[in-house]
């Protein structure tokens, strides 16, 4: 079990770049996520957040830069690929397979990214990971019957079902009520306990202060700040970029 983080960058961005026609919607980034921390990724809307993430996952291919996963580098590499080297990924629109349980929707997961295991392995896990995000007892639930916070568990068990050493949460946390998210932020909390290092794209400001080690923050596809989250949100030029207002006068 890892408490604090280690020094072995378990990404390190550089130089990333990826433009839509005339908009470069991510300009030479940089970022470093080391093992078993949790690094925040912040921007206004439309900064660039969700595009970086979709180039570190393979979504999309950068047009330059540099993306090494635990030394090896992935850019340009597909999706599937990178995931099964152990970088897992949720995204912002709940993704789960409606028509399928619980119990269904994680082994698919586990069926396709971690093939060699047995049958009887993937029912284990299966039922280990809805355990773990707190949905025990739900196996045979269909998927379409869950509350929207257990979707975005159930989210997460099949990106856990890749066993990732970097998981990536573009707003997780976000549209849940006040309680869900207090039991939301100690589950991430939990996670980076267990060693897991994360990527977190978070627009809830409580939820950043209290998990993240060190924010990154965007504007307008740049890298305009990165500390501890105290500093970067007390930090002018950040909230300049979220008010669109300058704070000198
Ligand atoms: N596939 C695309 N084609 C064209 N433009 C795009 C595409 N994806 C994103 N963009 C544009 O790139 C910019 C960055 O978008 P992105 O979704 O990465 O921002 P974000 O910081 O994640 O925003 P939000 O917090 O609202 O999710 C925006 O101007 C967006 O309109």
């Amino acid at each position: 079990m890892t408490t604090a983080a280690s020094s072995a960058p378990v990404l390190e961005i550089a130089g990333l770049t990826r433009a839509f026609g005339g908009l470069v919607a991510v300009n030479a980034v940089d970022l470093v996520v080391h093992s078993g921390e949790i690094v925040g990724l912040l921007g206004p809307n439309g900064s660039g957040k969700t595009t970086a993430l979709n180039l570190v996952s393979g979504v999309l291919r950068p047009d330059s830069g540099s993306i090494r996963f635990a030394g090896q580098a992935i850019q340009g590499m597909p999706a599937y690929r990178i995931a099964r080297l152990g970088l897992a990924r949720t995204f912002q629109l709940v993704r789960v397979l409606n028509g399928m349980s619980c119990a269904e929707n994680v082994k698919a997961g586990l069926a396709f990214h971690r093939p060699h295991l047995a049958r009887g392995e993937i029912d284990d896990t299966a039922h280990r990971l809805l355990q773990r995000v707190g949905l025990s007892g739900r196996d045979g639930f269909s998927a379409s019957e869950l509350t929207y916070i257990d979707c975005k568990r159930l989210e997460l068990a099949r990106a856990l079902a890749l066993k990732p050493r970097l998981l990536l949460l573009d707003e997780w946390l976000a549209g849940l009520n006040p309680s869900e998210l207090l039991i939301g932020i100690e589950l991430i909390r939990s996670l980076k306990d267990e060693g897991l290092s994360i990527l977190l794209v978070e627009h809830v400001m409580d939820a950043i202060r209290s998990l993240c080690d060190r924010c990154v923050v965007m504007n307008s596809g740049r890298r305009i700040a990165e500390g501890r989250p105290d500093e970067v949100l007390a930090d002018p030029a950040v909230v300049e970029a979220y008010l669109g207002v300058s704070t000198d006068a």
